[in-house]
């Protein structure tokens, strides 16, 4: 199991005992960034999400694997479904501690007990807001009433749970000697961890960095404690308010998978660990997750919740490690650093994918060429990339078919051999003659050759007559209409000079549609320059 943090200054990392509840400082971990996953809580609080029961402890399973340190397990008061869910997590789960949310009142905190009973260690979240918005318009309380009401809930909750993290709700727009007044309440009621919301993502990363630091400065006894911070994504900030908060001394991350969460969301897990540490010159903490989990993390929630990540999202996006324009492509292929802070792997998703469109260029689509098993001459790429650019302004996408496509298309256009006649008989025993007459670049060849049946003396006539060892490696043939004229399909792959070609052509005659299948497949030869044209060599 994972350390249970509770108490920390610059230097010290305090463990709470289980039993007693008291605050042991045996542990030293400066540099530690915990993370505390609210995807089941406030991840859940994105519209149109609903995640029952079993789905939510596989979540919680996924996440505990992955690393994180507290899982918010939901908000025990808020429905008997929460409640279930958490305590089947607190009683399943376990690894990590487990954390439910609660109003600043008895019977939520009560709920919470319960629910978190079975956990391994508890941690129960309390939370108020104090800025005078809310106080005004929501709580109708005063300043002193808060207080008030802070040092009861932590004297209730005192006992109940292994440690405690108080949040005061929008703290970032409360004022902040009287954020520094509420905090010190909730160190001296027993909270260790200290949670700055920025409800409604309205900070910049300077302005919350400096208030960080004016905590640090003004709460009573804030070495006890870890500070912590909770960042909504409303101005699209959230990751650079986390970063900076680190930066400013926080050392507890609350974030979600994918960055799910009340209306645009919470920090990305994924983003804030990333950037931690990718960039661990300019944060230089300690990261403890298991990054390669963040791939299949993120689809197993985005399948669970049915929020879908934009392709562009950072680091679990489909097109994170995707590279369309030719200039990227060329330097990806020759060294991926050139256009990859990091690798795929590292967050487990696939390799780098080189993707075909307008924006790509030669070096690319001849790289794409080869991986589909062409060997192209360099005659022919000119041609064949203006073809492909073409193409691609049309289309959106382009699929492996729609290159084979293109190849396939000016092999038959240039059509270096031909089939001038071909004949064959065969017996009812199988027996069979063939000939055939092809015209080569290399003048007018024949030769007959007898088989094992039609098709095999016929192609054995045509090896024959080009006087190439080109050997037939695979044979398919299906009808593709039906009816006693149906066309009959036949794609094949011969060999030379260790390489393979593909061959295809449909007639109705199936062994004509074999023998041009084969021709069509030494045009492929012809094409990649693989055997020469020269009629003296040849
Ligand atoms: C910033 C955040 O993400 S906070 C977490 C938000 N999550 C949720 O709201 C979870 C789902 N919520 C719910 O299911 C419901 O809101 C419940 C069950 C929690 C409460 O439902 P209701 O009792 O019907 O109250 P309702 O939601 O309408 O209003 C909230 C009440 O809680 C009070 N309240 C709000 N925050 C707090 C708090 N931190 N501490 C104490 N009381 C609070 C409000 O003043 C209001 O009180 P009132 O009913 O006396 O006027
Ligand atoms: C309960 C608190 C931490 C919260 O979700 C918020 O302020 O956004």
């Amino acid at each position: 199991m994972k350390d249970k943090v509770a108490v920390k200054d610059d230097v010290t990392v305090g463990v709470v005992s289980r039993t007693t509840g008291h605050t042991t400082q045996n542990e030293t971990s400066k540099d530690k960034v915990y993370f505390f996953d609210t995807t089941l809580r406030d991840g859940e609080q994105s519209p149109g999400v609903s995640l029952q029961t079993p789905e939510k402890i596989e979540i919680a399973q996924s996440l505990a694997r992955m690393g994180v340190d507290v899982i918010e397990a939901g908000f025990p008061a808020a429905s008997p479904g929460d409640f279930e869910a958490v305590a089947a997590i607190a009683n399943t789960v376990k690894g990590c501690t487990v954390a439910g949310l609660a109003r600043a009142n008895k019977a939520d905190i009560e709920k919470t007990a319960e629910a978190l009973a079975g956990a391994e260690h508890s941690r129960l979240h309390v939370f108020i807001a104090t800025s005078d918005i809310h106080l005004e318009y929501k709580l109708k309380k005063t300043r002193e009433e808060v207080i008030e009401t802070v040092k009861d809930c932590l004297a209730f909750a005192a006992g109940k749970f292994d440690e405690i993290e108080f949040s005061a709700e929008d703290a970032s727009r409360t004022d902040m000697d009287y954020l520094s007044e509420v905090f010190s309440v909730a160190i001296e009621g027993g909270a260790t961890i200290l949670n700055v919301p920025d409800t409604v993502g309205y900070m910049t990363p300077m302005e919350f960095a400096g208030k960080i630091r004016y905590l640090k400065e003004h709460v009573r006894g804030i070495e006890k404690a870890i500070i912590s911070v909770h960042c909504h994504d409303d101005l699209g900030m959230a990751n650079a308010n986390t970063l900076a908060a680190i930066e400013a001394g926080a050392r507890q991350v609350e974030c979600t998978v994918n960055g799910l969460g009340e209306r645009a969301g919470n920090v990305g897990i994924e983003e804030v660990v990333m950037a931690l540490k990718t960039r661990r010159d300019i944060y230089g903490v300690d990261v403890d997750i298991d990054t390669k989990q963040f791939t299949r993390v993120s689809h197993l929630v985005s399948r669970l919740t049915g929020m879908v990540v934009p392709p562009n999202k950072a680091i679990v996006g489909a097109n994170a490690f995707a590279h369309e324009s030719g200039i990227h492509q060329h330097g990806v292929l020759s060294n991926p650093t050139t256009y990859e802070i990091m690798t795929p792997e590292s967050v487990g998703a696939e390799k780098s994918a080189i993707v075909l469109g307008k924006h790509s260029g030669k070096h690319a689509f001849v790289d794409h060429l080869v991986r589909l098993g062409f060997t192209v001459d360099d005659s022919k790429i000119p041609d064949l990339f203006t073809k492909f650019k073409s193409l691609a302004d049309r289309k959106k996408q382009i699929f492996d078919e729609d290159i084979i496509a293109l190849v396939m298309d000016m092999i038959d256009h240039e059509k270096a051999v031909e089939v001038v006649h071909h004949h064959y008989h065969s017996d009812e025993q199988g027996y069979a003659y063939a000939d055939v007459r092809l015209k080569t670049p290399e003048g007018i060849r024949e030769d007959a050759a007898v088989g094992d049946g039609a098709v095999d003396a016929s192609l054995k006539a045509a090896e024959r007559a080009l006087g190439k060892p080109i050997s037939l490696k695979d044979f398919q043939v299906r009808a593709v209409t039906s009816g006693k004229d149906a066309l009959g399909e036949v794609m094949l792959k011969v060999e030379y000079e260790g390489k393979l070609y593909h061959g295809r052509a449909i007639h109705t005659d199936i062994i004509t549609s074999s023998v041009n299948a084969y021709v069509n497949a030494i045009n492929s030869i012809y094409f990649a320059k693989a055997i020469t044209t020269n009629a003296e060599e040849a």
